[in-house]
């Protein structure tokens, strides 16, 4: 049950943008500079969704090393990722098609929207606007904004909190198990969009309320 909606919550990689160019330029040249195997870019799809500690440490795993090696390269990794990042954030994504429609269509309804997202917050703010979406967002919260990121409640109950309205009006918009496991544990209701990264899983599987092709079919969906 959708309920009645007073305000949205957006997910931004996989749901607003694929950036799966930007991680595999980001990720691949970091890799290099550690002198540790690429990625396909296949297999970055599957690692995407729980941020880019997560997404570097899973990389390091994947390229043959054990935790305990991958966690001791994590720092000098991280650095040399997020000047990678920063330097093609956005050159290499494109946002879906039916997104700036969808949320000019609500934001027309005059309902409030925030961005939520596990990327960091830098990155999601600079991608927001080099991609003509941050006008559309009253906030935007990063991996990095709250003490836990999605799967976790804590981000979308937070959120709830800046928008001021309650989860069970507050609608979650993602791609991903993580965006549906936090909605349902936060008591928000989920629509998740049938195109984006689900770690290489069918999105169906995850817990939802309604599944759509576009963020333009929202509008309808809770007028
Ligand atoms: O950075 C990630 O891992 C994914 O971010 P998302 O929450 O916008 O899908
Ligand atoms: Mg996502």
């Amino acid at each position: 049950m959708i309920g009645r909606i007073q305000a949205l919550m957006v997910d931004l990689d996989g749901t607003m943008v694929d950036t799966l160019g930007d991680f595999d330029a980001a990720l691949n040249r970091t890799l290099a500079d550690l002198a540790r195997p690429p990625v396909a870019r296949a297999d970055i799809e599957r690692m995407v969704g729980k941020g880019s500690m997560h997404l570097i440490r899973s990389a390091l795993q994947h390229g043959g090393l054990d935790a305990e090696a991958a966690q001791s390269l994590l720092d000098r990794a991280w650095a040399r990722y997020q000047a990678h990042y920063q330097a093609v954030n956005g050159q290499h994504s494109a946002v879906y098609p039916g997104v700036a429609e969808g949320l000019a269509a609500l934001a027309a309804r005059g309902l409030p929207l925030a961005c939520l997202t596990n990327k960091p917050l830098a990155f999601a703010r600079e991608l927001l606007a080099r991609k003509g979406l941050a006008g559309h967002f009253r906030h935007v919260f990063g991996g990095d904004s709250f003490a836990r990121s999605k799967p976790d409640p804590l981000p979308l109950i937070e959120t709830c909190r800046a928008l001021g309205t309650a989860p069970a009006n507050t609608l979650m918009v993602g791609d991903s198990l993580n965006d549906a496991q936090a909605a349902r544990a936060a008591g928000c209701p989920v629509v998740l969009v049938r195109y984006g990264y689900n770690h290489g899983e069918p999105i169906a599987h995850a817990p939802h309320d309604r599944l759509i092709d576009s963020l333009a079919e929202l509008d309808a969906l809770i007028a």
